[in-house]
């Protein structure tokens, strides 16, 4: 379950368990600050684990632009010939899209550096301030300007009289970046330079892993209390040789909630106690939360609380700003409400995180409240209702990670997924190997084959719930002739079939609050639902609502495409069929047993003439798939038929 950078949507079905192993991909924040250290450096440093990313990539360009020698070493590693604090490149243009590490630090790298750059980004980098870590840069002597924007990106730099040196004050409050950037740039200045905090020092930990990155390339920063920092006289950068990246504790928080939702346990690997990122706490919070969690050095493991549920939490959420996003949507499978407090940075990160997360919570049916710093979530009272138009991503690559949990209440469909390159290209796939999506028995087959009595009878057999696909297109027939829609308007088709209001109950199938199984299953409006069907945008508008159905704990669904396109991962798929003649006289009994007047030649030529459209169709024909059994109905009674399915899909399971 890949995704492309271009690809709309990702439909992931209701999730029923999770457990597994997960090998987490490098952590982006420390993958960013070992390669501009290791550029900085004197000497040569092979770097393994970095993470493969739209991030990363920036900075790489820009390392590279720059004029450091960078090699790629193994599936994930590279050499850096570092430059010695000076950068060989001294006038370039870099664009560093909507990487905010890679910006703020290579910002004020730059502005001592003694060359004329200029640094961009994607419009919503250029949204993301940046004047509070210009002025502390323009205090020591450096020349930057603004090329939007007041305070906001994009800048040009220019070489300035930089004077190192004293003591530089910089605002806590906005991002840490701005302090983790100066600190990391100070060093090239030579001389010793004190750092103050002004305003309160929000994401610590992030400071914490940067003095901590610091020492390893051998420049330690001395503390005076909690907010001072010394960089002292003579430190300059050399290269640690190796250093290997650890996995990304962010990242990990997807994987530690999918096991405490889901039963687990899921290990995530690559993080653990001895871990230099603050994220590594949000294992703290999801144990507050009732969850099992073990840490060992170099991995965690969550499991689903004892009792089963979760529980809401009041958090100070500051030290693990980005992993506390996960914790507002597992709070939609908490008892009581959850409140995330001290979150104002997530205002100015890829998108307005507090406004996003609030507005696509409560498209799920949540009750959120929201104010300046904090976000509170009350979980929907009567599940969770899944949007049929999608979650919506915000360009955000957390967004798309933190609404994959919500497919443990129903099948939900995520827009741009690929947003999730910035940081974990191949989510959804590592998502999919960890979870355990809720069954389906897909029986696909030609007009009156059984295959929708032998669904039903199946269905209610397990316990199930059962789609009869062509019902729907049936009903956007119906409701397209009440409409004066006619059958070959393609555009007003999709339009009604994406709008249709339907109810199915055990025995009838409702349209606008009217009972309509006997219409639906009129002559007339078989050979319209088969007009209608050949339609790709009318496929298209009813291809979630269909997969709407996959709730716990099963589905069995009948239809054309159901193996093959709407189900593709259905465990067990059936293709249902019958001789011509056998399924023309099956019609024939069935319109009689209804009360309707037929004769069997008139059905018989219908009925080849339907198996002749449905199969020639472009889109989704009625084919037999590989992977399907073939059950030939000809000679079976319908028991027969349903104890062929039954076996099958126990043999499957
Ligand atoms: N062996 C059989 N398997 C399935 N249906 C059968 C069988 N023999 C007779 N029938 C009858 O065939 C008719 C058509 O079945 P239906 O489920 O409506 O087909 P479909 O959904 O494939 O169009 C029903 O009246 C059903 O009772
Ligand atoms: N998954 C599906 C289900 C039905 N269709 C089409 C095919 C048929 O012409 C109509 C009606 O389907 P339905 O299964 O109700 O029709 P029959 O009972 O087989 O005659 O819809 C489809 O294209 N794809």
């Amino acid at each position: 379950m890949g995704v492309t950078k271009k690809q709309a949507f990702i439909d992931l079905p209701a999730v029923c368990s999770a457990g597994g192993v997960v090998r987490l991909p490098g952590s982006k924040s420390l993958s960013n600050r070992l390669l501009l250290l290791s550029a900085l450096s004197a000497g040569e440093t092979e770097i393994s684990g970095l993470l493969a990313s739209d991030d990363t990539a920036r900075m790489l360009d820009a390392l590279r632009i720059l004029g450091v020698r960078i090699e790629p070493q193994g599936v994930s590693g590279v050499r850096v010939q570092g430059v010695g604090g000076r950068f060989p490149v001294r006038k370039a243009a870099l664009f560093l899209g909507n990487a905010g590490t890679a910006f703020r630090s290579l910002t004020a790298v730059l502005a001592l550096a003694g060359g004329d750059y200029t640094l961009s980004g994607v419009p919503r980098m250029h949204e993301r301030p940046i004047g509070d870590l210009v002025d502390g840069l323009r205090r020591l002597g450096a020349h930057i300007d603004y090329l939007g924007n007041e305070n906001y990106p994009p800048l040009a730099i220019r070489p300035g009289t930089v004077r190192p040196g004293g003591c530089v004050q910089i605002r806590g409050d906005v991002s840490s970046q701005f302090l983790s950037g100066l600190l990391m740039a100070l060093p090239l200045g030579g001389v010793e330079t004190a750092v103050e905090v002004t305003g309160e020092l929000i994401s610590r930990p992030y400071v914490e892993m940067t003095l901590a990155v610091m020492a390893r390339f051998g420049v330690e920063v001395i503390r005076e209390g909690g907010r001072r920092f010394v960089v002292p006289a003579g430190s300059a950068y050399r290269s640690p040789g190796r250093v290997r990246v650890e996995g990304d504790a962010s990242s990990a928080s997807y994987f530690l909630a999918l096991g405490a939702l889901g039963g687990g346990p899921v290990r995530v690997e690559g993080v653990g106690a001895d871990s230099v990122q603050g994220d590594v706490r949000f294992a703290e919070a999801l144990a507050q939360m009732g969850a099992r969690i073990d840490v060992g050095d170099r991995a965690i493991t969550a499991r689903a609380p004892a009792s089963g549920r979760l529980h809401g939490i009041d958090l100070d959420a500051n030290a693990i700003p980005d992993a506390a996003m996960t914790l507002a949507t597992t709070a939609l499978f908490a008892e009581g409400e959850t409140t995330l407090r001290n979150i104002a940075s997530w205002r100015v990160k890829e998108t307005d995180r507090i406004a996003a997360m609030a507005a696509e919570l409560k498209k799920l049916g949540a009750t959120v409240d929201a104010g300046a710093d904090w976000l509170r979530i009350h979980p929907p009272s009567g599940g969770l209702s899944s949007p049929p138009e999608g979650v919506d991503t915000y360009e955000d690559h957390r967004m798309a990670m933190c609404f994959s949990l919500a497919a443990f209440g129903a099948p939900v469909r995520i827009n741009d997924p690929g947003c999730v390159a910035k940081t974990f290209p191949d989510y959804f796939a590592r998502f999919a190997e960890v979870t355990q999506a809720v069954p389906v028995i897909a029986i696909d087959g030609p007009s009156a084959s059984g295959k929708g009595t032998v669904a039903a009878r199946v269905a209610t057999a397990l316990g199930w719930h059962y789609l009869d696909s062509g019902a729907l297109y049936r009903l956007t027939a119906l409701a397209a002739q009440r409409a004066g829609v006619t059958w070959d308007d393609e555009q007003a088709l999709a339009v009604i079939a994406a709008r249709l209001n339907v109810r199915f109950d055990s025995d009838s199938v409702w349209l606008a609050g009217e009972p309509v199984s006997a219409a639906i299953r009129s002559e007339v409006i078989s050979a319209g639902a088969s007009q209608v069907a050949a339609w790709p945008a009318v496929r298209a508008a009813l291809l979630f609502r269909q997969r709407l159905f996959r709730r716990a704990p099963g589905l069995v669904t009948d239809g054309r495409d159901m193996g093959s396109v709407v189900f593709p991962d259905a465990q067990t798929k059936i293709f249902l069929t019958a001789r011509v003649e056998v399924r023309a006289q099956r019609r024939y009994q069935q319109l009689r047993e209804n009360g309707m007047s037929a004769s069997i030649q008139p059905i018989l030529q219908d009925l080849r003439e339907r198996d002749e459209r449905d199969s020639q169709r472009p889109v989704a024909p009625l084919r037999q798939s590989e992977e399907a059994c073939l059950l030939d109905t000809s000679d079976l009674t319908i028991e027969q038929a349903v104890e062929k399915v039954l076996a099958w899909h126990g043999e499957a399971v």
